[in-house]
């Protein structure tokens, strides 16, 4: 089996400040696979920020076990607490780049000197680091700003100075806490696609927290859902976003699924006659939906009621859903929906709880 990017195993981590205690991270376990762009939601306060920490061990844990490419870094069980070196440590830290909401440059420094100050610990020559600070200048699209100050910077050019920074020891895994949160909506879709970029060029796994589930559809093939110190909810972004099972984790897919519930409840289920089925379909790709409608009516004398529809895209993939009311005899319907799933229609059927007022 392919080794783990990232192994985490009953992570808790504990703060203990005026004999008050938080108890941030909660048994986590996280699997995060080589080349993983792996999106973790949260509100505030959920622990992503501890949780993330806890892959370098900025913050260590107070129980669990750290595994990063194989490499166990930490684990404290009930047999004991063990540790690498700091000498290892450092050196395992510097192929974990991080980057933050607020780009955490140095301000005195110009463009070219912040992105050479994470090499200064390396044997390279001056001339040599200058050489590939400006490699990684032009990969982030900034070849022409490396003598200017970060203040003479937009946020997005900002973000990706301290993008170039964060590779500069070559990283495996890329964190990004928030990096895109005091950004325009331009600059985070710019700063997203770079980082989408940086994982398929260089095959830098990349861990992206955020409290913004667009960033996610965006660029991550996986997300897990955080909340108060727990991951809730996990899986790819595609049966995620298709099956989501927490009520948490479908108000942060919101758009979409929030307007629906709220269509359906000016709706009400109830007004459904004997011969009506309320159903959601949801369908991949580009196919239009309106001949696969049409057919049912035609092939199955089932008519299709459309209640609400949207198309939402996940990784550049067009994701349509549906909410329909079949209406017809009770065997065409069941063979109108044989139909739909043979098309690939992922259908579900939609129950009063599901769109109740408070629900
Ligand atoms: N150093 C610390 N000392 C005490 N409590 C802390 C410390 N760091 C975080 N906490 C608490 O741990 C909990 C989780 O915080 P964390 O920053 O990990 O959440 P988050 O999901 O990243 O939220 P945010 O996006 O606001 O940073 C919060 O209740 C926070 O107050």
């Amino acid at each position: 089996m392919a080794v783990e990017a990232i192994r985490l195993e009953k992570v808790n981590v504990t703060f203990t400040q005026k004999n008050e205690k938080v108890d941030a991270v909660k048994d986590v376990t996280l699997h995060v696979e080589k080349g993983d762009i792996y999106g973790i939601v949260g509100y505030s306060g959920a622990g992503k920020s501890t949780l993330v920490r806890v892959i370098n061990l900025l913050q260590r844990p107070t129980s669990g076990k750290v595994e990063v490419n194989g490499e166990i870094l930490y684990k404290k069980d009930v047999s004991g607490e063990k540790i690498i070196s700091n000498k290892k440590l450092r050196a395992r830290r510097r192929k974990i780049g991080m980057i933050f909401q607020h780009f955490n440059l140095l301000n005195e420094q110009t463009v070219i000197q912040n992105v050479a100050f994470a090499l200064k610990h390396s044997n390279l020559k001056e001339k040599h680091i200058l050489e590939k600070a400006n490699k990684l200048l032009d990969l982030v699209g900034l070849s022409d700003k490396a003598d200017v100050y970060p203040a003479q910077l937009s946020g997005g050019q900002q973000q990706r100075v301290a993008i170039a920074r964060s590779l500069a020891n070559d990283p495996d895994i890329l964190i990004s806490d928030e990096g895109t949160s005091a950004l325009d909506p331009k600059n985070t879709i710019q700063i997203l696609d770079l980082l989408k970029e940086i994982n398929e060029k260089l095959g830098l796994t990349v861990v992206l927290i955020t409290h913004e589930m667009d960033a996610v559809k965006r660029i991550a093939n996986k997300v897990a859902v955080m909340e108060d110190g727990r991951i809730i909810e996990r899986g790819d972004l595609i049966s995620i976003f298709t099956n989501a099972k927490e009520k948490l984790t479908r108000e942060f897919l919101g758009g979409g699924s929030a307007k629906a519930i709220a269509t359906l409840q000016e709706y009400e289920l109830g007004k459904l006659a004997e011969d009506e089925h309320l159903v959601q379909l949801i369908y991949m790709g580009s196919k239009v939906s309106e001949p696969i409608l049409v057919k049912l009516y035609r092939d199955f004398n089932v008519e299709a009621n459309i209640i609400y529809s949207n198309i939402e895209v996940l990784r550049e993939t067009p994701i349509g859903t549906l909410f329909v009311v079949l209406k017809g005899k009770e065997e065409s319907r069941v063979k109108a929906i044989a139909y739909l799933k043979e098309q690939g229609v992922i259908i579900k059927d939609v129950k009063e709880q599901d769109v109740k007022k408070n629900g």
